[in-house]
């Protein structure tokens, strides 16, 4: 509830002089009413085209009484016209009736009029007919503001026509307090209009929002397949023709083209294999990681046989409703069978055939592999259809999936080795224009645990890096660019590095390019930058010869003291004080190597040829005994690190001048540094 004591201003700021006018003002004086109510006759109508122009109109405002509050009004009333306000109920019927009301929407609307004096600002709407904007109002006000507003207005204006016949004010002041009477209520009217014309407005957003919402639900082609999915009419089935997708164009997984080959033989001829009596798997599953190659191997097969392939992706049989799933794999099916022979490819098989998907998620998944298996049950070997499907995750899929006579055969496409990579990178160059002086193995050998699609993403870098660099073709330098972007993060070139940590960075990574450079065991140098490239400030690449099956103890103890060149380094140029932080994942490095050889390697002789599971399950004393082996470990790869760098302080100095000077060295420039030759300047 408002309450007058709260709102009104202790100050009054109207000077005494106009006060008085107002209240004294000589009878002709017509003072203007803003606004009126015709269906109480006790009002004086006056509007601007009646009042006689000769005489000047005044207002609460041109008197500068717009400040003041109705109680405001009646306590100056009280104080300069004593004889009106004799009666004190007068007052408080005033205050009941127009200020403090019964609801909230009262207060708000009926108090505003009491404020509403200064906020007036457009004359010919104050002056504007009052019959007209109630009219208007009960047009366009929703029903419950008219309700307020024809209730209220009634007993407003008996209050204040009772009022004036109590309070007994003389005529000629009588005309003051309707004005105010009257700017309040139109007040009250122009807040009602302002509140409707909001809702108008609102109403047209929504509907505008409506309108392109539809718009948008047609148009967007994601709901678009939602929607002709869910219908269950159409499911995707058109078959792909892959005639331009042979095994030529799958490099690097030759023991899966050879297990496939079979099948594409069989696609070519079924008749053969069924004179013969052979039988052949309905289903075969491609098992490897993302982006080996799975699918292109599905559309090879299809492509080597010339027969329609079908492409589903297991993702999208995953409906929301019931039936729809299974029905989009009966389509599926039904269409295959008509066009045999022909490939099925389910990618994703485990997101619809995964033993995971029994959940509230995925309520209806299990009509779908229902589906899928009397599918594949429901015809002959030899009926020339063979769904291939594929899989990051074997082991998650349904076991009834693949007992025999469904997917039955598994091949194995693995990630590339360094032969394969090779293969896939020429293939793709191939594609590019690049320098003779390119040698895809040194990239391949870099490239350990690369699938195929990154390969050929790292191709595509390397032509995107030439062209934006102006060059005309890819050379090593774009190639390696690429590998590094994809191994490590984008360079940071915009990183400002002050001098001091340059140096100190030039010197930590020639360290390590010193150690591998002079250790017997070490794979060899690739290259060494100082170069920020994601979270590291420079790097030292070493290249195995080959992809390591087994490693050796001398190799694993090599790449330990490998890491511990940094450190050393940073100690032996700088001292001790200034050693960096700069080391600790090489540190981590060379614990992880430490710790395997005495837990799971058997290369400790204190602990044994024996593997030590959990180390947090030993019992204390092993544990330390573990602790002491590999710190022992770590401690003699620094010393022999340090000797080494000792004893190659020179070489140390000139490799790390020269990488502070050109940034960036290869293999061929470091090895002409440390033979104490001079670069060629670039
Ligand atoms: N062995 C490869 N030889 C040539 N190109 C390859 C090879 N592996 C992958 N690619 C390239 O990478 C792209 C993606 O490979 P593909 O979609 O076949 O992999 P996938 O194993 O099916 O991956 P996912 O498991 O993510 O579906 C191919 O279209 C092809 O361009
Ligand atoms: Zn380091």
């Amino acid at each position: 509830m408002f309450s007058l004591s709260n709102t009104v201003q202790p100050q009054v700021t109207v000077p005494l002089s106009h006060l008085i006018n107002a209240f004294h003002s000589p009878k002709n004086t017509s003072v203007s009413v803003s606004a009126s109510v015709s269906q109480n006759q006790h009002w004086d109508v006056v509007s601007e085209h009646e009042a006689p122009s000769s005489e000047p109109i005044l207002n609460l405002r041109d008197l500068g009484l717009s400040e003041l509050k109705i109680g405001q009004i009646d306590q100056l009333v009280d104080s300069l016209l004593p004889g009106i306000c004799k009666d004190k109920n007068v007052s408080s019927h005033w205050h009941t009736s127009h200020v403090s009301a019964q609801s909230f929407f009262e207060n708000k609307y009926v108090f505003i009029q009491s404020r509403g004096f200064k906020t007036l600002k457009s004359r010919t709407r104050r002056l504007q007919s009052t019959s007209e904007r109630l009219a208007e109002t009960q047009h366009t006000a929703p029903s419950f503001v008219k309700g307020f507003l024809l209730r209220d207005r009634g007993s407003d204006v008996e209050s204040l026509d009772k009022l004036m016949k109590t309070k007994n004010i003389p005529e000629a002041h009588q005309d003051a307090f309707k004005t105010g009477f009257a700017e309040g209520f139109l007040k009250a009217q122009a807040l009602t209009q302002k509140t409707n014309d909001s809702l108008r407005r609102t109403r047209l957003i929504v509907f505008i929002l409506l309108v392109v919402g539809i718009y948008g639900l047609l148009k967007n082609p994601f709901l678009s397949v939602r929607f002709r999915t869910t219908t269950g009419l159409d499911s995707a089935v058109d078959p792909v023709q892959m005639k331009n997708v042979t095994f030529e164009h799958v490099k690097g997984v030759e023991e899966a083209k050879q297990e496939l080959q079979e099948v594409v033989e069989f696609l070519k001829n079924p008749q053969k294999f069924t004179v013969l009596g052979g039988k052949l798997p309905k289903g075969i599953l491609l098992v490897g990681p993302p982006g080996t190659g799975k699918t292109l191997l599905a559309r090879a097969v299809a492509g080597e046989a010339d027969v329609p392939f079908y492409y589903a992706s297991g993702s999208e049989f995953d409906e929301m409703f019931v039936g729809v799933g299974a029905s989009r794999i009966r389509n599926l099916f039904r269409e295959a069978k008509a066009n045999a022979p022909c490939v099925i490819f389910i990618d994703e098989l485990d997101s619809v055939g995964g033993k995971r998907i029994e959940s509230p998620m995925h309520p209806y998944s299990r009509q779908t592999i229902n589906q899928l298996l009397a599918e594949m049950d429901g015809f002959k070997p030899n009926e020339g259809v063979i769904i291939i499907g594929a899989t990051n995750f074997p082991e998650a899929l349904d076991n009834a999936l693949i007992r025999p006579g469904r997917f039955d055969m598994q091949v194995t496409v693995p990630r590339p080795d360094v032969k394969g990579r090779t293969e896939i990178l020429k293939w793709y160059l191939n594609k590019i224009k690049f320098d003779q002086s390119v040698d895809p193995e040194i990239i391949a050998r870099g490239t350990v645990g690369f699938s195929g699609a990154e390969l050929e993403n790292l191709v595509n870098q390397a032509a995107l890096k030439a062209a934006v660099d102006g060059k005309e073709m890819v050379t090593m330098k774009e190639l390696e660019f690429s590998k590094d972007k994809i191994l490590m993060g984008p360079e940071r070139r915009s990183v400002e590095i002050d001098n001091k940590n340059k140096t100190i960075t030039a010197y930590h990574e020639s360290g390590h390019a010193i150690i591998a450079y002079y250790t017997k065991d070490a794979m060899p140098i690739n290259k060494a930058t100082i170069m920020p490239r994601g979270p590291t400030l420079g790097h030292v690449s070493l290249l195995p010869e080959n992809d390591r099956w087994n490693e050796t103890r001398a190799q694993l103890l090599a790449q330990m003291d490998v890491s511990m060149g940094g450190r050393v380094a940073e100690e032996l140029i700088f001292g001790t004080d200034h050693i960096t932080t700069g080391a600790s994942s090489d540190f981590d490095n060379a614990t992880k190597i430490a710790k395997q050889m005495v837990t799971k390697f058997g290369m400790s002789e204190k602990l044994g040829v024996m593997t030590y599971g959990d180390t947090g399950k030993l019992s204390p004393e092993t544990q330390s005994a573990i602790e002491q082996e590999i710190r022992i470990l770590l401690r003699d790869s620094y010393e022999r690190a340090k000797h080494i760098l000792k004893t190659h302080a020179k070489e140390h100095k000139n490799l790390a001048e020269a990488l502070l000077t050109y940034e960036t060295l290869d293999a061929k420039e470091i090895q002409i540094v440390l033979e104490g030759k001079k670069l060629d300047v670039r």
